[in-house]
Parts: structure tokens; sequence; C-alpha cells
């Protein structure tokens, strides 16, 4: 489902979406610079495939983790999904259909009720709030359920500047609560003008977080935690060295920092500096299989799509999230097989315009 049919789906799913919601989803942070910039640089990495290899038996799984993933493509962790469909992450949980979904904690729907829905495993995705004991609750909640993984991602220290949020003044409405924090913490969003999500972030996040977050994490649980939002390489390094099991490569999606560098542009060099210690995941533009082999190939293990997932969701339900995820499966099997590679791991620089 590249290019054209993916743009048919999104413009399905935003005259099902009130504009608020749709503009939730589709938004970045300030001009949206890199929100573009994401999707473009994926198409701007050319091919240079070999031939007379046989493909008859193509198989794009990939180990992550001591898992054995029958694809590539996560689901990436993307917040209120109930505002997309009735059944919220339930519904995305079933879509999925055996991949590894990364399941929000801002999630519409409870991570133990992701996890029953799920037929493949599910990591849950952390924010450090000001509280530590409530990020600790969810890592029990999260163990309980029987997640594989815990992703923290730190690259919302403070809100990014969402102008299309402030203008709709986003909120959730009170039909629709943050599943994830019954019993912890009130599941509303402060009143005021602007954005309700940007005042819960302000008055929950903690904008003190530094490197030690990483290692308190890693104190709490015995679940791989994985850094979500690393852009630098000497970031990635960073990662290693406080005990992080993999890292995703990430400008959330251009939802934070307007202005930061295509994720296609910063994969090679975080990479390289982390010189093969754990796997290195990247998301942000990715919308094709074509564009899942040239991460591959720059040497990510797997990647994750969000806001391709939410039109499916809005659009289709379940059946759409599996419509997307299949159709980007059979493309990067189309792909691997044209450029002569038998499995995922074949994928490598030289199959890329050096
Ligand atoms: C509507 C929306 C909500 C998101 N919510 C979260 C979240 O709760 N936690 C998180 O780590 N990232 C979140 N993200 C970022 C995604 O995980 C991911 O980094 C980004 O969407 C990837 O870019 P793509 O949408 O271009 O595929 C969100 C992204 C979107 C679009
Ligand atoms: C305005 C910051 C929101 C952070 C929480 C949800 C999220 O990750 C996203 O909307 O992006």
């Amino acid at each position: 489902m590249a290019g054209g049919e993916l743009d048919a789906l999104e413009a399905r799913a935003r005259e099902r979406l009130p504009r608020s919601v749709y503009d939730y989803y589709a938004g970045g942070a300030d001009d949206e610079v890199t929100v573009a910039a994401n999707r473009d640089a994926w198409g701007e990495i050319t091919f240079r495939p070999r031939v007379l290899v046989d493909v008859s038996a193509a198989d794009p799984s990939v180990e992550l983790l001591g898992t054995r993933l029958p694809s590539p493509v996560i689901v990436a962790p993307t917040a209120f999904h109930k505002l997309a469909h009735p059944d919220g992450e339930a519904a995305t949980a079933r879509g999925a259909a055996g991949r590894l979904m990364v399941s929000s904690s801002l999630s519409t729907v409870a991570i133990d009720q992701v996890v029953a829905a799920a037929s493949g495993p599910v990591w849950l995705q952390l924010y450090v709030f000001r509280d530590r004991g409530i990020s600790e609750a969810l890592v029990r909640r999260a163990e309980a359920a029987g997640c594989t993984g815990l992703v923290l991602t730190v690259d919302v220290p403070v809100a990014g500047n969402r102008r299309r949020d402030d203008h709709n003044g986003f909120a959730l409405p009170d039909s629709i609560e943050m599943a994830n924090f019954t019993g912890l913490l009130q599941s509303g969003m402060p009143d005021g003008g602007g954005s309700g999500l940007v005042r819960y972030v302000g008055a929950q996040f903690d904008a003190s977080l530094d490197w030690s977050a990483v290692s308190w994490l890693k104190s709490v649980t015995r679940l791989p935690v994985i850094v979500k939002g690393i852009q630098h390489p000497d970031d990635g390094r960073r990662a290693v060295d406080a005990g992080a099991d993999a890292v995703v490569v990430s400008n959330h999606g251009g939802r934070q920092l307007d202005g930061a560098e295509p994720t296609a542009w910063l994969l090679p060099d975080v990479v390289g500096a982390v010189e093969g210690r754990m796997p290195v995941l990247v998301d942000g533009g990715l919308r094709s299989g074509g564009d899942v082999a040239r991460a591959l190939a720059l040497g990510a293990r797997a990647i994750l799509v969000g806001r391709p997932v939410l039109w499916g969701l809005a659009a289709g339900g379940e059946d759409g999230v599996r419509g997307v995820l299949d159709d980007l499966d059979a493309e990067f099997v189309r792909t691997m097989s044209l450029l002569g590679c038998r499995t995922a791991v074949e994928l490598g620089p030289d199959v890329l315009t050096p």
C-alpha cells in the first residue's frame, strides 16, 4: 500500500474522523518540516540490485532480543486509539496479527486487555512521570500482563509545539479514558485553553529526566529496555553504556522538535556508533515495503510504523490495520526478492547506491 493507496486510505480516515482527531494524528510540531522530511528522505535512497539469486523462499522474518518476528514491521506506540475506533487498541492488537505491537502508556484500552487481544508479542511504551511510583506501577502491570519488553520514550521532556492541537483545543472526551492509569492517576486532562494534552504532559511528565532513568528502569524490571527517541550517535553510545537492550532512532514522527533531521539520515550514524552492541530500530515516515528494505539495508534490525496504522484503524478497524501491515510485508518481500536477498539479514549497504 505504497504512495497513492496509502494517501487514499488517509483520505478515507480523514473523512471519518472529527477534525481535531485527524489533526492530532496527522500533525507535527511547529511548521511540520520534519514530518515531511521524514517521509521524503526514504524516497531519496536508491537501490542497486543483484540478479540470478534463488529467491523462491524469501524469508522476511527477523530475530529481535531473542524472539523471531514474522516481519521487521512493528506497530509503533501511538496514543488514544479509541478516538479512531470504539475497540481502540484491542482492534489494533488483533489487526497486528502476530507482529510485534508496542502499546502506548497513553492507551485507551488497559495493557492486560491489549495483550489478551494480541496474537503476537506486545511491548509497553513508558513515559517517566514526576511520580516515579506511577511509572513503576505501569512496569508491574506490563509484567503481569505478559509484555516482553519496555520502551522508554526519551524525546518528550516537554511537549512539542503542536499548533493544530493548540488551535483545536485537543483533549480526550470524558467518555474515553487513559486506561492504564486506573487507580493511579486521574485519567482526564486538566481544563484550560489550548491543548489539554500539552497541559497533561506539563503536569505529569518528568522534565528533569536524564540518563539515570535508563538505569533506574533496568533496576526495577528484568524485561528488556528499549530506548526510543535517539537521534545523536553519542546518545546511541550512551544508551549502550546505560544498559539499554536496544534503541529506536526516532524524532517522534516530527511531533517534538521541528527542524530535526529525518531519521533516514540519522540511522547510519547511530548504527555506526553502536557498533553492533545492540539492535537499532527506526521509525518516522516509512510508508512502503521499499522503505522497510532501505532501513534494513542501512543497518536497522526492524522498523516501526505510526500513522499508517491509525489510518487503517480509523478507516477499517482491525481489518484496516491488518490490511496496512499485510501490504507493507508483501511489498517488503517483493523488494527483497528483486534486490536478490533471500533473507532480511542479507540486506546491507551493498544493495544501495553508494
Ligand atoms: C497520534 C500519535 C501519537 C503518538 N503517541 C506516542 C506515544 O504515546 N508514545 C510514543 O513513544 N510515541 C508516540 N508517537 C510517536 C510514534 O511512536 C512514532 O515515533 C511516529 O509516529 C513514527 O512516525 P510515523 O507516524 O511517520 O510512522 C505518536 C505518534 C502519533 C502520530
Ligand atoms: C504533546 C506531547 C504528547 C506526548 C504524549 C503523546 C504522544 O506521544 C504524541 O502525541 O506524540
